[in-house]
């Protein structure tokens, strides 16, 4: 039988990578595409992604995870989906881990706010995203957490396509791990 990890890898290859000329959010061109949104809306990957990522972030101490919408709110609800399936709270002091979404811009009714959910400020939050190519758009996401009041401990994706995002992000001296790269899911 195979790990979480693994399937979670084959569900991606078989369902996620689409070959053929792409222009990316940051405007460059590519020859392959990894849309996981579907996989982050999958009904069985989706139930994988939680796992797979909570565990690549184990030895992190953080209260909420999210990101720029839209690639990052199912994946962050998946995380805590599968920590309150874990016992999250129990090993929190009896809190759950919290989500929330980072706006593209601020809302400019209602509560005007630019990050959804539960507050952030003083808390320590985890970035991620369902794939990263420039790191741009996590570290937009970082940025407005920083703005709020967070500390940001990491920033965490599916898949790495090794196209800069990796040094760009720690160059903003956050760590960033990722749970699949090419080789992983056939790319290189
Ligand atoms: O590292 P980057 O160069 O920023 O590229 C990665 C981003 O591109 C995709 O989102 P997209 O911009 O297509 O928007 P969406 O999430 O609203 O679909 C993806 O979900 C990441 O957020
Ligand atoms: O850079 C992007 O826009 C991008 C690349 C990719 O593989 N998948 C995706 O959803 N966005």
């Amino acid at each position: 039988m195979s790990t979480d990890r693994e399937r979670l890898a084959d569900l991606v290859k078989a369902k996620a990578v689409v070959h053929g000329k792409v222009t990316l959010s940051s405007g460059k061109e590519a020859d392959h595409y990894v849309d996981l949104r579907r996989i982050s809306l999958d009904g069985e990957a989706s139930a994988l992604v939680g796992p797979v990522l909570l565990d690549l972030v184990s030895d992190w101490d953080f209260a909420a995870v999210g990101g720029l919408t839209m690639g990052a709110d199912p994946v962050a609800l998946a995380m805590v989906h599968a920590a309150n399936a874990r016992g999250w709270a129990q090993a929190h002091d009896g809190a759950a881990l919290d989500a929330f979404v980072v706006r593209k811009a601020e809302k400019t009714h209602g509560l005007q706010r630019r990050i959804e959910g539960p507050d952030v400020a003083g808390r320590r939050v985890l970035a991620v995203e369902d794939t990263s190519t420039t790191g741009g758009s996590v570290l937009t996401a970082v940025e407005a957490l920083r703005e709020a009041g967070a500390e940001v401990v990491g920033v965490v994706v599916i898949v790495d396509r090794d196209t800069g995002a990796k040094e760009e992000v720690e160059a903003r001296g956050v760590p960033y791990r990722y749970a699949y790269g090419l080789a992983d899911i056939g790319l290189a």
